[in-house]
């Protein structure tokens, strides 16, 4: 039954459209993530989800409460919906215990101590308890932020690119820990990003946004073998631009290397990557520069390569 809804949401700004009659429906406790790159709309879609910001038109409804845009409530946002984005607002003059505390303080004394424990727990943070935030590191303050987003128990919660200020390692640490910590909690969860690789930790089920519109949604096979713009393909790969032929692009991993064949080129650059060679190969004809796998890293700059491909491995993508 959907629990938390967005209905033909839509935003301008002046005269710029920003989001254009966006829908989505979610279960309580599903999890999905919405990828797409800068400027398509990401960060407005999530604070009218909030209740932060006036939409233009459309509706934002939680079971069977409608969520009131600024000019409809006196008081902005719903402590059922919580939004974090990558600039943590924590108090620098307060302890990691008192910020997470904060969102508490009208609550039951007893509860709020055994709640706060509860996250400083959950979230591994219980020996930075007395220390303030300027003393922890970016990893440390996020995941402060979000224990104090989640301190009041919101029954949603909106993730801004929470991750971003993180280096690889961490984030992917942190995007884990909280996947389980989320899924226990049954918190229903909207992640925004860039990064396809961050939002398939959290979830498989992806929304792709492009220019304020829905473009796509599927799981990450879906997608992959079946993407509907060249913006859905490349964020699983580069894709080849096939020489005189119309839209049609091939992905590295799916063209083979040979001494013999039509389609020459010249390898121009190679890199050592886990599994294979990543190499840049200048096709002979038209100067496009194609970047290929080696997976029997055999391949040296400077060598003359055919470069083969099934028909069926194509992608035909229009925009
Ligand atoms: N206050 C504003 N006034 C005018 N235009 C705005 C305003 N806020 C956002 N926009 C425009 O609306 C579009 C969507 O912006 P939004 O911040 O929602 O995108 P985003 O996907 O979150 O981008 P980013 O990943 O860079 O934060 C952009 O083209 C942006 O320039």
């Amino acid at each position: 039954m959907t629990y938390f809804s967005l209905r033909k949401v839509s935003k301008t700004y002046e005269s710029q459209t920003a989001l254009h009659e966006f829908s989505l429906d979610l279960d309580q406790g599903q999890m999905i993530a919405v990828v797409g790159e800068s400027g398509s709309g990401k960060s407005s879609l999530l604070r009218i989800a909030a209740g932060l910001m006036n939409q233009s038109s459309g509706e934002v409804w939680l079971g069977d409460m409608q969520v009131l845009s600024p000019s409809q409530k006196l008081v902005a946002g719903y402590d059922e919906i919580k939004l974090i984005h990558q600039d943590y607002q924590l108090s620098q003059s307060t302890t990691i215990e008192e910020n997470i505390a904060r969102p508490l303080l009208l609550f039951d004394p007893e509860y709020r101590k055994s709640r706060v424990e509860k996250l400083l727990r959950q979230f591994g943070l219980e020996r930075y308890r007395e220390r303030l935030p300027r003393n922890l590191s970016g990893g440390q303050q996020q995941k402060v932020a979000i224990a104090q987003a989640l301190a009041v128990e919101p029954e949603v919660l909106l993730l801004d690119e929470p991750f971003s200020h993180l280096d690889t390692i961490q984030k992917h640490r942190l995007i884990f820990e909280l996947k389980e910590l989320l899924q226990e909690s049954g918190t229903t969860v909207v992640f925004v990003t860039h990064d396809l690789d961050d939002a398939l930790k959290l979830t498989d089920t992806v929304l792709i946004l492009q220019k304020g519109k829905i473009v796509q949604k599927g799981n990450s096979r879906e997608l992959c073998l079946h993407p509907k713009t060249r913006y859905v393909a490349r964020l699983f790969s580069p894709i080849n631009l096939i020489p005189d032929r119309f839209d049609s692009y091939i992905r590295p991993a799916d063209v083979r290397l040979r001494t013999r064949g039509e389609l020459l080129g010249h390898v121009i650059d190679q890199r050592f990557l886990v599994h294979y060679n990543s190499l840049l190969i200048r096709l002979k004809n038209g100067g496009e520069v194609w970047e290929v796998d080696d997976p029997a890293r055999k391949y040296q700059i400077g060598d003359r390569v055919y470069l083969h491909f099934d028909e069926e491995q194509v992608l035909l993508l229009r925009s």
